[in-house]
């Protein structure tokens, strides 16, 4: 059979992609392109037919496929397209070099954030009226930062409002661009990022020409090579400078705040202690602003500001107080802490010397027997600052910072004192030496006994250290002697357990008697704090399990039934015990070892 050639070729494309399924992928995407050449001339026909159209998204799919099979014959001539380019805008001189920047100290700085939409919009036509100025800045340079780190921090528009609010005031500023360059800007709409970034290339321009300027007068017309390396190595300090300047801005943002016009006004120019500024967090637990004043300390110097940013966001507590009789029960924990940590908080001129208070209280017990509500309880009571930190969140969340963590931690606590650094699970951060140990994890336990054992702490540190386990034998020996008081927190007794119930049920409407209160106190035997808040909570969930759909849709929170016994009943059924005996004769065990009161318990 003889074919015109034309049809030759088409046939025996469609045979190769036929049967050459498994060729290279850019071939493949050719042999494509070669078929639809060939149907090129029959348009209509080609979206109509299924067979084309299948190829069609076959040839696509390679093309756009982002992995290893994939073509992306873009990406390729883009980035050796860009391997040629060569940004020489940044070496153009500016006409506006010439004009006299001495008026510049007599102008006023505005806020960018009170710049409104419509003043952008009721822009008006430039025309050079330096004279009429009446700004206060500092130098130019403020001005440049300002648009500079609107930017960064509130994105173009911000930025480009800035500079229409400079305007607005009918101001000149050098770090404008020419009037030719402006109306180019103004024509852009206020996100055009072309104008934006014109904008800020003619500011970098601007400044690297100041800089060659300076070099140039400084070392006259003419320079040695020497001469021209110190100017390089002083521009590149200039620009490392710049780049600091903006992370300034950036930082806020990076943790997750967007600045908009309406955000709150930030200085554009960088303040040198801003970064202990950041750190000023909100003072919970009635500590005094004094510590806000503490803070700005040396105790800060060489941690990141980034971290202590997160320890006062997320480490410092704000929770509600929390009393003594919130606490049911534990009498003699109670008493004992108040003896040997509350006090000396409260009054550290009466425990000096031998009468100094330990640095570390560690409390163990089953879980849910309230260590983290003792801990608060701390913390309210000696009217003191609470960080919470789980030892896990260290070692897991800040992998490879973890030690950076602790030492940021300390030196946080250590400018809020009086302070206590709450660590829960405490027996994944310190437990025993192993080979097997990674060394992260080892690193983190190191900084932590450096910083508890009071070596880089003062003596007259007013700094308490809880650790909470539910594991106290896992702990490192070193790490145990550094916890001077161990106090075991036991399930609650019975009164304890009568306690909850009471402080729970007056919250709500019930019709409980005494005696029937007195069978679920029975009842609990071995049931943890946390097991009988569930219980209870259960239990309050029966009178609303038993209405209707439709009563549930109109029914208000008055009409609702009371609490019966019955509501408990059906709770037993569905809360237990979560601590089992054995467990529990583990805790009895270590406190008969290393409890610091197992003698009175
Ligand atoms: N003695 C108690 N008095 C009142 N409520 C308690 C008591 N013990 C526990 N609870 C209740 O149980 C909840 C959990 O307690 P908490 O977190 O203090 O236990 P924990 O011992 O720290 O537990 P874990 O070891 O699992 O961290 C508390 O919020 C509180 O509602």
């Amino acid at each position: 059979m003889n074919l015109p050639e034309k049809e030759e070729q088409f046939l025996s494309v469609l045979q190769h992609l036929e049967f050459s399924q498994k060729s290279d992928p850019s071939q493949l995407a050719d042999k494509y392109r070669n078929f639809y050449l060939h149907l090129s001339d029959k348009q209509e026909e080609l979206f109509l037919c299924p067979e084309t159209r299948q190829r069609l998204s076959q040839y696509c799919h390679i093309v756009d496929t982002i992995d290893s099979r994939g073509v992306n014959n873009y990406a390729e001539g883009a980035m050796s397209l860009c391997s040629y380019y060569k940004n020489e805008s940044k070496s153009w001189k500016s006409s506006l070099s010439e004009i006299d920047t001495s008026w510049i100290s007599n102008l006023k700085m505005y806020k960018p954030t009170e710049v409104q939409s419509e003043e952008f919009i009721s822009l008006p036509v430039l025309t050079p009226t330096r004279k009429e100025q009446k700004m206060d800045v500092t130098d130019s340079m403020s001005k440049q930062n300002i648009i500079k780190q609107n930017i960064i921090m509130g994105g173009q528009e911000s930025a480009f409002k800035t500079m229409v609010s400079m305007v607005g005031q009918e101001s000149r500023l050098t770090m404008m661009p020419s009037v030719s360059e402006r109306k180019d800007i103004f024509k852009e709409s206020p996100t055009n990022s072309y104008a934006m970034n014109k904008c800020i290339d003619w500011n970098e321009r601007k400044e690297d020409q100041n800089v060659d300027e300076n070099k140039a007068n400084k070392f006259g017309p003419f320079k040695t090579a020497k001469q021209q390396m110190i100017i390089n190595q002083q521009k590149y300090v200039n620009d490392k400078s710049q780049v600091s300047e903006a992370s300034y801005g950036a930082l806020k943002k990076s943790l997750g705040t967007r600045r908009g016009p309406a955000a709150k006004f930030i200085p554009p120019v960088l303040v040198q202690d801003s970064d202990e500024q950041k750190a000023t967090p909100k003072l919970p637990y009635g500590a005094s602003s004094k510590a806000e004043t503490e803070c700005q300390d040396e105790r800060l110097k060489g941690i990141d500001p980034k971290m202590v940013e997160l320890i006062n966001n997320e480490i410092m507590d704000h929770g509600p107080q929390v009393t003594w009789s919130d606490i049911a029960g534990l009498t003699f924990a109670k008493k004992t802490i108040k003896e040997i940590v509350v006090w000396p908080m409260l009054r550290p001129d009466l425990f000096v010397g031998l009468r100094g208070p330990p640095r570390g209280l560690l409390l163990f017990g089953p879980p849910g027997t309230g260590k983290t509500l003792i801990g608060k309880c701390v913390a309210s009571q000696s009217k003191s600052t609470f960080f919470s930190i789980s030892a896990s969140s260290l070692t897991s969340k800040w992998v490879g910072e973890g030690e950076k963590m602790v030492r940021a931690l300390f030196a946080v606590a250590r400018c809020y004192q009086p302070a206590v650094i709450f660590i829960d699970e405490i027996d994944s951060l310190l437990a025993q030496r192993s080979d097997t140990e990674h060394e992260s994890s080892r690193r983190i336990k190191t900084e932590f006994l450096v910083q508890l054992d009071g070596a880089t702490t003062q003596s007259d540190d007013r700094l308490l250290v809880i650790g909470a386990t539910n594991r106290p034998q896992e702990i490192d020996e070193a790490a145990r002697r550094r916890f001077v008081k161990r106090l075991l927190i036991p399930l609650p007794e019975p009164v304890a357990r009568q306690e909850i119930v009471h402080n729970l049920m007056a919250q709500q409407n019930n019709n409980l008697t005494e005696a029937e209160i007195q069978v679920i106190v029975n009842q609990t035997d071995g049931y943890s704090g946390a097991d009988m808040t569930n219980l209870c909570r259960e239990a309050a969930l029966g009178p609303i399990r038993s209405l209707t759909f439709e009563e549930m849709e109109t029914i208000t929170a008055e009409q609702v039934r009371p609490i019966m016994f019955k509501d408990f009943e059906d709770a037993f059924s569905q809360v237990r015990a979560s601590v089992s005996s054995k467990d529990l004769e583990l805790y009895t065990e270590w406190n008969r070892l290393y409890g610091s009161f197992s003698h009175c318990c």
